[in-house]
C-alpha cells in the first residue's frame, strides 16, 4: 500500500501530541499551569508543534513543513519555554515500539527549538508538504469543547494522507453530534478519536485510548438522498463562518434541524462518519484568507469518506497557492450524491446579497 508509513507516522505523531495538550488543558482547568501568565493555547500549540515536527523529521527527513508557530518568542522567553519542555519531555507514547518509530524523546531543548522553526515552509505546487496544526479550535479548547489536532500531507499541492485526534469527540461512530460532549474533562472512557485518510484507500476512525497502531474501522458519510433530513455544521465563532448566509443555504435546502456548532476540523471528522452531513462555512470576512493548515487533514478525510469539497463558488479547493487557500472563499463539503445541489443553493444564495 502506498503511503502506508506516511498514515502510520502522521497518526503516531497526532497521538503523541494530544497527550500533551490533554496534559496542558487539565493543568490549564486544575489552575495548577502558570508559572507564567501565558496562554494554555500558546504552550499546547508549541509543546504540539514541536512534538510532530520532531516525528516527521525523524521519518521523512526530506520533507517540508508548514507549521503555524515559530520559535522566536520562546527563545525570548526562558520561563516560557521551560515549561513547555517540561511538558514535551512528558509527553511520550506508552508503547516503546511506537515511540520509537517516531523517533523517541526529543533530544534537547535547542532541537525542541529547531523541530519548531521547522515548520517554516511556504508551500506550494511541488513536492512533499506536510500542513500542521497543533491545536486547531483554540476557543473549544479553553472551553474543554472540541479542537483537534491536525497532520495532513500534501503531494504536488493535493491533500493525499490526513490524520486528525479529537480528543473530546465521542468515540462511538454512531453517537448522536452533540457539541456539549467533551465539556466534561474527566470523562476518559467514553471520548478521544484518531481519525486517519489516505486518497484512494479510504478513512477510518479508532479510539486515541487504543493508540495509532490499532486497525482503524472505515467510516464513511451518511447516504443522504434527500438535502431536507441534513443536519449541517458550521464554526460556533461567528466571525470565522456566517452563521446568517449558513442558515438562509440551509433554508433553500429544506432543513429545518438546527446546526451543530462545533469548534475546529472536529466537523469534518464528524460528518465523514456519518454524525452529521454538512460542513457550510461561507466567509465573513473578504479578505480572509483560509490556511491550508485548517483544511488539508479535513479534506482527505472527508473525500475518502465520500464527500466533496469547494469553496463558496464551487471552485476546487486549490491547496498548492502556499500557506493559504488564497484562490477559494470559504469551504463547503457535502456527500457527493447531494454535492450539486449544495453548491446550487449556496450560489443561488450569495448571488441574492449582490
Ligand atoms: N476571519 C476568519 N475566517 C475564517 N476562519 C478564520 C478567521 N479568522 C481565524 N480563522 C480560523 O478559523 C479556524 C477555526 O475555525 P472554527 O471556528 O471553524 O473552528 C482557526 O484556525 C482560525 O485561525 P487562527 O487560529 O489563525 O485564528
Ligand atoms: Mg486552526
Amino acid at each position: 500500500m502506498t503511503y502506508e508509513k506516511e498514515l502510520e507516522i502522521a497518526l503516531l505523531a497526532v497521538q503523541r501530541a494530544t497527550i500533551l495538550t490533554k496534559a496542558v488543558y487539565s493543568s490549564h482547568a486544575k489552575g495548577t499551569l502558570s508559572k507564567s501568565d501565558t496562554s494554555p493555547v500558546t504552550i499546547g500549540d508549541f509543546g504540539a508543534q514541536a512534538l510532530i515536527i520532531s516525528s516527521i523529521k525523524h521519518a521523512f527527513p526530506e520533507d517540508e513543513i508548514v507549521g503555524e508557530e515559530d520559535a522566536d518568542d520562546l527563545r525570548k522567553n526562558s520561563s516560557l519555554r521551560d515549561q513547555i519542555w517540561e511538558l514535551v519531555q512528558a509527553a511520550k507514547l506508552e508503547d516503546a515500539e511506537a515511540e520509537e518509530k517516531i523517533g523517541g524523546p526529543i533530544k534537547s531543548v535547542d532541537a525542541m527549538l529547531d523541530a519548531i522553526d521547522s515548520g517554516n515552509s511556504q508551500g506550494g505546487r511541488i513536492g512533499r508538504i506536510w500542513a500542521l496544526d497543533p491545536i486547531d479550535g483554540t476557543k473549544g479548547f479553553l472551553r474543554g469543547g472540541q479542537y483537534a489536532v491536525c497532520l495532513g500531507l500534501l503531494v504536488d499541492g493535493v491533500p493525499t494522507v490526513g490524520a486528525i485526534g479529537c480528543p473530546n469527540l465521542p468515540v462511538d461512530d454512531n453517537a448522536p453530534l452533540d457539541p456539549s460532549i467533551g465539556a466534561d474533562a474527566d470523562d476518559k472512557e467514553g471520548k478521544g478519536v484518531l481519525f486517519g485518510a489516505v486518497k484512494g484507500q479510504g478513512a477510518t476512525s479508532r479510539p486515541l485510548s487504543k493508540g495509532a497502531l490499532q486497525e482503524g474501522k472505515k467510516i464513511y458519510m451518511k447516504p443522504l438522498d434527500d438535502t431536507k433530513q441534513a443536519t449541517f455544521c458550521e464554526s460556533v465563532e461567528s466571525g470565522h463562518s456566517s452563521h446568517g448566509d449558513n442558515a438562509a443555504i440551509a433554508a433553500k435546502l429544506g432543513i429545518t434541524k438546527p446546526s451543530v456548532r462545533m469548534d475546529s476540523q472536529a466537523k469534518y471528522c464528524s460528518i465523514a462518519r456519518g454524525a452529521g452531513d454538512l460542513y457550510l462555512r461561507l466567509p465573513v470576512s473578504k479578505t480572509y484568507e483560509e490556511k491550508i493548515w485548517d483544511h488539508a487533514a479535513g479534506a482527505v478525510i472527508v473525500q475518502e469518506a465520500g464527500g466533496e469539497l469547494a469553496d463558496s463558488e464551487g471552485k476546487p479547493l486549490d491547496f498548492g497557492l502556499g500557506r493559504t487557500l488564497k484562490g477559494n472563499k470559504g469551504v463547503i463539503a457535502a456527500p457527493k450524491g447531494v454535492f450539486p445541489e449544495v453548491i446550487k443553493a449556496v450560489k443561488e444564495v450569495l448571488a441574492a446579497k449582490l
